[in-house]
């Protein structure tokens, strides 16, 4: 055989050549590792700005409409709308959220423009009527973009700024008030921190926030470069360093290029901010803002109320999927398909245990291993929590019988019924349902197609006088199809049966343990019987269901017969 061979790129750049580290902050008595988030902060939706502008279709009216419904929905007191002066959907879409949206009275319509007059004039416009919208201006201030977008030295870009501020709050005046006010120090991240502190306060002394109308200073990681710590020093120096701190409300804006979009709202809450910009399920520019749902159930996990309603997590995934056009994969925190699911034997054992446990105890208090949060609290079930493969255990499948037919198997049988399963997911390669899984036990022990013994009835009767708590067991059955009558003695039923099917089998078989339970889950039949078979070449398990009890046990040993006998076919 001849193989093909192409040139391959040997290795990557030299890293020490090409980046540059992210330089670290001075603050060396940081006050934020030790600080704990216990209560939810202001949060405010950019879906249908940041999320939207980094869709492949933008959403029209209907996809915004229904995003809009949902945000209000779940609680949002503050929703950013779109961009209105950049398009006409944006600005259709805020006047109908002003006319026709049924905005309830304690939410904010949030719209960005960035510091251009006719931009700023245009979103007035658009905005014209509404109740405290917010009007979310913006300019970036990194080193980077004023040097390559720009063109310009800090006072410049502090002008644009300075510019915007004076324009809006004029114009706000002058449409008689009602209008509360964002600024972002966009790139924030690729900023100097006394840079973006000199801007800002420039804003800040233009917009005269006061404790009735507070101005919300947004601070975007718009690029994540750093590890989340460097972004908690650049909050706490700026919480700390600001003017007018009281009357400002400190704004989280983070992005997730580097994975940790997270782990840095968390530590920027931690260092001190009021409010969080993001979106559902982290939609947004490149990697995605910083996922909002998540951030609220972390928060709900450590017994904080995140004050935003999750309970329906698949009505969000599916407003998600119809308005962005994306699709949530499997293993995203919370809402994917698979996230409370465990495939592997370990976990699944621990998780029907604590899943045992947990009912037992009949506590309040979510204490499940692998399972960081009660499925139950999102709107999903428990009934994806355990799947089988070939990486299972017997825990699992005894989990599955259990929650979905009722069948509690005892300990001995899980261990021999896992090997058959077992052997079925290596050979098949693959995932094995639940209803698979309880038709090859049923079929394996209960119907046992084609089995040489098959049992008909029995009845009972004392042995005689002369032989006190004996029993003769007299019985009918049929060995491969025919109809035999068998006689046996015992003390009660099981044994007396045991003893006539041995005999008639010239086998030796003798019970190790029997156990019933009555069948919960679907079944007409009202009980279920186990027994576990000595003979010569080891030990088995049979089961019986019935609406008689007698009859379920004498079922199993049956059953566990003619297994026995298969294998004294195969040996
Ligand atoms: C980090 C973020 O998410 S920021 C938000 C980004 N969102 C969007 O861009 C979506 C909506 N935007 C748009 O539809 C368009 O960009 C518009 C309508 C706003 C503007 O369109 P245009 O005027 O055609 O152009 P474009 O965006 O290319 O222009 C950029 C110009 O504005 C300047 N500019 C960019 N941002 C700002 C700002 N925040 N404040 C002031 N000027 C700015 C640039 O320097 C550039 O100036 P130049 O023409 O002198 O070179
Ligand atoms: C407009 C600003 C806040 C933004 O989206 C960003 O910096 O990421
Ligand atoms: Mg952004």
């Amino acid at each position: 055989m001849i193989l093909k061979t192409h040139t391959v790129k040997q290795g990557m750049p030299d890293a020490s050549q090409k980046y540059r580290p992210y330089p670290q902050i001075d603050i060396a008595d940081r006050t934020w590792p030790s600080k704990v988030i216990d209560k939810a902060p202001i949060w405010c939706s950019v879906d249908l700005r940041d999320g939207n502008q980094s869709l492949v279709n933008p959403m029209g009216h209907d996809r915004k409409a229904r995003m809009f419904q949902l945000l209000l929905d779940m609680g949002f007191k503050e929703i950013e709308i779109g961009f209105p002066s950049a398009s006409q959907t944006d600005f259709d879409f805020a006047r109908w959220c002003v006319e026709e949206g049924g905005v309830p009275a304690d939410v904010s319509l949030q719209v960005l423009v960035q510091c251009r007059p006719e931009l700023i004039t245009r979103t007035f416009e658009a905005l014209e009527g509404a109740k405290n919208p917010i009007i979310h201006f913006y300019n970036s201030t990194s080193e980077l973009q004023r040097r390559v977008v720009f063109g310009k030295d800090v006072a410049g870009i502090k002008q644009i700024a300075v510019d915007a501020a004076k324009m809006i709050m004029d114009m706000a005046a002058k449409a008689g008030g009602g209008y509360r006010f964002e600024y972002s120090p966009e790139s924030f991240t690729g900023t100097e921190l006394e840079v973006a502190l000199e801007i800002c306060n420039a804003v800040i002394a233009e917009v005269k926030p006061t404790a009735e109308n507070k101005l919300i200073l947004n601070l975007p990681s718009t690029v994540e470069m750093s590890t989340p710590n460097i972004y908690a020093d650049q909050i706490e120096w700026m919480c700390r360093n600001i003017d007018n701190r009281e009357n400002v409300l400190i704004s989280l804006h983070p992005h997730n290029d580097r994975g940790t979009g997270i782990a840095a709202t968390e530590l920027g809450l931690m260092a001190g901010a009021d409010r969080v910009e993001g979106t559902l399920f982290g939609n947004g520019e490149r990697t995605g803002n910083v996922d909002i749902v998540t951030l609220a159930l972390n928060m709900y996990t450590q017994g904080v109320d995140p004050e935003l309603d999750c309970s329906d997590i698949e009505r969000i995934k599916a407003v998600y999927e119809y308005s962005n056009e994306m699709v949530i994969p499997e293993r995203h925190p919370y809402v994917g398909e698979l996230v409370y699911t465990a495939f592997s034997g370990s976990h699944q054992d621990a998780i029907n245990k604590g899943m045992k446990a947990i009912r037992q105890a009949n506590s309040p208090v979510w204490e499940v291993p692998y399972l960081p949060i009660d499925p139950q609290d999102v709107g999903r079930t428990y009934e994806a929590i355990i799947r089988i493969n070939s990486q299972s255990g017997k825990g699992g499948i005894a989990y599955i019988l259990q929650e979905d037919y009722g069948i509690n198997l005892p300990r001995n049988l899980q261990i021999e019924f896992r090997e058959d399963i077992q052997r079925i997911t290596d050979e098949e390669g693959k995932e094995l349902p639940s209803k698979k899984i309880y038709d090859r036990f049923i079929e394996r022990y209960v119907d046992q197609t084609g089995a040489r013994i098959k049992f008909v009835d029995h009845h009972t009767y004392p042995a005689g006088t002369d032989q006190k708590g004996i029993r003769v067991v007299a019985a009918e059955i049929t060995d491969n199809g025919e109809t035999k009558r068998i006689e046996g003695k015992g003390t009660g039923p099981i044994d007396g049966f045991v003893n006539a099917l041995s005999t008639y089998l010239g086998i030796d078989l003798s019970v190790q343990d029997y156990s019933e339970h009555s069948l919960q889950h679907g079944s007409n039949a009202a009980a279920i019987a186990y027994v576990e078979m000595a003979h010569a070449g080891g030990k088995l398990f049979g089961a019986g269901i019935n609406t008689n009890i007698v009859t379920a046990s004498l079922e199993a040993i049956v059953s566990a017969a003619n297994r026995v006998l298969d294998e004294q076919k195969k040996a």
